[in-house]
């Protein structure tokens, strides 16, 4: 259900202090309206005009009551006391001086109270009732909870993926009567700040929310209301207030917390905003955060705006009436909070976790290609390494012989072939000759494992596109872009290894060699092989040209050894090493493989190419044909697939990269939820793709201010007494020995200069030239807070700076320090 928020318009009666000089004209045609006697003469229409004459009864009667019919019913409920400093907020919701008042002076909460309990005597018997009552102030960005009597006590707000604002920590006192109730509400208000300014010799320092929770047990649900009574600080002018000091303070903090609640009110209730559907600042500030559900949220709201009646005030009555006016504009939604039985609520969460399952199991077979994929790698690699000690250990003589005999069909004139230093280009030429001999009896090498890494490409391809496609509003560009390349490696690699195992094209196996290039008079080096000679094509066949390199496979195989004998030794050393950690030797070990093909085979563009020997022939006598025959020995090893179930190393390194695939899927899949939830909320069909670029950049803010909240809730302030050279020693020793690597996710240090003692200052400049510029993301904050409320543990923010970088990660640190 839609309701729009409600105003009611109070006007008190002048004081002893202002002049009789009326403001405010009321319309007795028009009840709802009243005009202003200043400068352009505004009228505004309201949903309830109280003139100062209007009694405490009647304005309940009149606004609160309807309110009061619907949180019964298991409706949510707010008032909302808006006002400038004196202007009766506190009178009108009666939260002070409850004892010493007259009854008909009564303000809205002891109304309430009375109303309620009548009304649960008044209810049928199967129903059973329970009252809970817990009182907040928040004072500058501090959350108290008056009725807790534990001083550590910490209150947070949180947000569930559907957008339903709770507040945990909050002491819930259990309430039977309305003296119970009574009593709550006075010990809350006698710890509240107030002090007196020259506009009010009582004023709250703070806001203040009064909540009362009824919970309905009804034989097959559980309907559960609050209603939150809010009092705000006073907007207040310091001059006017006279505010020094401390009071000063105060006024600053109350103004910035009430602007960020004006321009919440803004974005839901200006007419231009909302039809733009501009994002909702809610995380601006404690206030609006806590206030989210009542504007905007699922709660029937009511705003008093109170305003006082004297010409002297003028400026800020015109405001209070603009910001109430905009509030009119507000649309919430509404629902019963009705909780579902047991079993309904059994049979929701099996949906639900039918739902898990399924995506969990598409994820799985996805682990399970890859794990596919990595065997295969894996196996590949064992067997490179075996190829290559072997040719180490093979003399060079006696290797050429053996692969003359192995080629029985090749002329032999003395020279060999196989100088080529690319190995893939050995195992194409050993794969195509292969082939050709012997298709009738053996399978095409890697035709069974092809398919499935096409497969796998098109799949890992298809996943990239759509993770590019979501990248704008991507929660966590940081995961996100390393997912981007985990995938895009893996398809390159995929792609080399497909082209490695594919069958090459008819023309590229018809080789012709060139003869010979002749050198200092050597033997000629070259031979006109029959086994690359298939067709005998001769003079309109494409020559390739071999660019035979100084003799480099075995220098090159023994760098493959080499890399391939370092990752296995350091799974060995460290078996749940994370595949991550292997990347950049298997990536060395890919180029060089790359290297060497791409610098073996030059197509020349020319009709007839040559075959281009450009190194010193004598030696190229070395890897000859042998490498063809065990190549293709090997490549046959390779794509057996065998090894894997007996190799500890890789399993163990499978399991590592199994669980780490896990954890990355429950991240992202967090996100996801995260990224929905915020689309929910706030994309509709018709943004445009800046606002939509513009509501990313707030949401990620939004995202970074609750790690705040939450990293500066672990953090204690420092004593106020300690000293001071003390407290500058401690954050210097924070912060020294943090390490680059530690710190990559921090961007840049904001160093609130006024707040930091020259001494400080100097020693992080330092330490940010040194080392801090170079972070990527993140900051660091320092800031100085007042209040009992300090007392740093400093270990806790050494133990959060050293290990858990999560935290840190697009996140701020918030140091906070009270003044020495
Ligand atoms: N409608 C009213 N009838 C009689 N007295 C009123 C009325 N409204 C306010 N007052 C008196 O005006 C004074 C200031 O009111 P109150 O403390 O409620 O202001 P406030 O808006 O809560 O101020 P602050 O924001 O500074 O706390 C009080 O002495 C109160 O009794």
């Amino acid at each position: 259900m839609s309701v729009t928020v409600r105003v009611a318009l109070r006007v008190r009666p002048f004081n002893e202090k202002e002049k009789k000089d009326n403001l405010i004209t009321f319309i007795p045609e028009q009840p709802q309206q009243i005009r202003v006697n200043h400068e352009n003469r505004q009228s505004f229409t309201f949903d309830y005009v109280y003139p100062p004459a209007i009694s405490q009864a009647d304005v309940y009667s009149s606004c609160i009551q309807p309110l009061f019919d619907q949180f019964t019913k298991g409706y949510n409920a707010t008032i909302l006391a808006y006002g400038q400093t004196g202007s009766g907020k506190t009178y009108s919701m009666g939260t002070s001086d409850i004892n010493n008042c007259d009854s008909k002076d009564q303000g809205i909460v002891p109304r309430f109270t009375k109303n309620l309990f009548h009304w649960i005597t008044n209810q049928q018997t199967n129903i059973k009732y329970q009252v809970k009552v817990s009182f907040l102030e928040l004072y500058h960005e501090d959350i108290i909870d008056l009725l807790s009597t534990n001083p550590a006590s910490c209150v947070n707000i949180r947000e569930d993926v559907f957008g339903n604002i709770s507040w945990s920590g909050v002491h819930e006192q259990l309430v039977h009567n309305v003296a119970d109730l009574l009593n709550c509400l006075h010990l809350g208000s006698r710890s509240r700040t107030t002090a007196s300014t020259d506009m009010n010799s009582n004023s709250s320092r703070s806001h203040a929310i009064f909540t009362v929770t009824l919970i309905q047990q009804l034989p097959e649900s559980v309907i559960n209301s609050k209603f939150h009574f809010v009092d705000l600080a006073g907007s207040e002018r310091l001059k006017k207030t006279n505010a020094k000091g401390d009071r000063a303070r105060e006024g600053i903090s109350i103004n910035s917390g009430l602007l960020a609640l004006g321009n919440v009110i803004s974005a839901l209730g200006d007419e231009k905003k909302k039809s733009k559907r501009s994002h909702v600042p809610y995380r601006n500030s404690k206030l609006t955060r806590l206030l989210q559900d009542s504007l905007g949220g699922n709660s029937q709201t009511l705003m008093l705006a109170c305003v006082s009646p004297s010409d002297s005030n003028a400026n800020e009555t015109t405001s209070t009436l603009k910001y109430a006016n905009r509030a009119k504009n507000i649309t919430n939604r509404v629902i019963i909070n009705q909780q579902l039985s047991e079993v309904d609520t059994m049979k929701v969460e099996i949906t639900r976790l039918r739902q898990e399952l399924k995506i969990n199991d598409a994820f799985m077979k996805e682990v399970h290609l890859e794990l596919d994929d990595l065997r295969a790698k894996n196996t590949a690699l064992s067997n490179l390494e075996i190829v290559a000690q072997k040719q180490i250990k093979i003399p060079a003589q006696k290797r050429s012989t053996e692969s003359d005999e192995d080629n029985d069909d090749d002329d032999d004139d003395g020279a060999t072939l196989i100088g080529s230093n690319s190995l893939s280009q050995d195992l194409k030429s050993c794969r195509s000759t292969s082939t050709k001999r012997k298709s009738s009896k053996k399978k095409p090498i890697g035709s069974f494992s092809l398919d499935k890494h096409k497969q796998r490409i098109r799949k890992e391809t298809l996943f990239i596109k759509q993770m590019k496609a979501n990248n704008e509003a991507s929660s966590d560009p940081l995961l996100f872009t390393k997912m981007l390349s985990l995938f895009q490696s893996s398809i390159k690699e995929q792609k080399a290894l497909v082209q490695q195992l594919e069958p090459i094209k008819s023309d590229e196996i018809n080789i012709k060699i060139s003869p010979p290039l002749k050198t200092n008079n050597k033997p000629s080096l070259m031979k006109q092989p029959n086994t690359f000679n298939m067709p005998q094509k001769t003079e309109e066949m494409h020559r390739l040209t071999l660019v035979v390199e100084e003799n480099k496979s075995v220098p090159q195989l023994k760098q493959i050894a080499a890399q391939v004998k370092k990752a296995i030794s350091l799974l060995t050393d460290n078996p749940s090493s994370m595949v991550q950690q292997l990347k950049p030797i298997l990536n060395k070990i890919s180029n060089i493989c790359n290297t060497r093909a791409t610098r073996s085979i030059t197509t020349t563009t020319t009709k007839s190419s040559e075959i281009v020997v450009n190194d010193k022939p004598t030696r190229l006598l070395v890897n000859k044909r042998a490498n063809i025959a065990d190549s293709h020995r090997d490549i046959q090893r390779i794509i057996a697939f065998e090894n894997i179930k007996s190799n500890t190393v890789c399993t163990e390194m499978l399991k590592a990269l199994k669980q780490k695939k896990l954890t990355l899927i429950r991240e992202q899949k967090d996100l996801l939820k995260e990224r929905k939830s915020i689309l929910k909320e706030f994309y509709q069909d018709d943004y445009t793709e800046q606002q939509q670029k513009q509501q990313y950049m707030d949401e990620r803010i939004d995202v970074i201010t609750i790690q705040v909240d939450f990293i500066s809730e672990k953090i204690k302030l420092l004593q106020p007494s300690i000293p001071s050279n003390k407290v500058e020693k401690n954050l210097i020793e924070i912060l020294k020995p943090l390490k680059e690597q530690d710190l990559r996710s921090l961007l840049f240090m904001i160093i609130q200069h006024d707040l930091i003692s020259s001494n400080i200052k100097s020693q992080l400049y330092d330490l940010k030239s040194a080392t801090l510029e170079k972070y990527q993301q993140g900051m660091i904050q320092l800031r100085r807070v007042h209040g009992d409320a300090a007392s740093l543990n400093n270990q806790v923010l050494i133990d959060l700076l050293k290990s858990p970088i999560k935290c840190l990660s697009n996140g701020l640190i918030l140091i906070n320090t009270v003044k020495p």
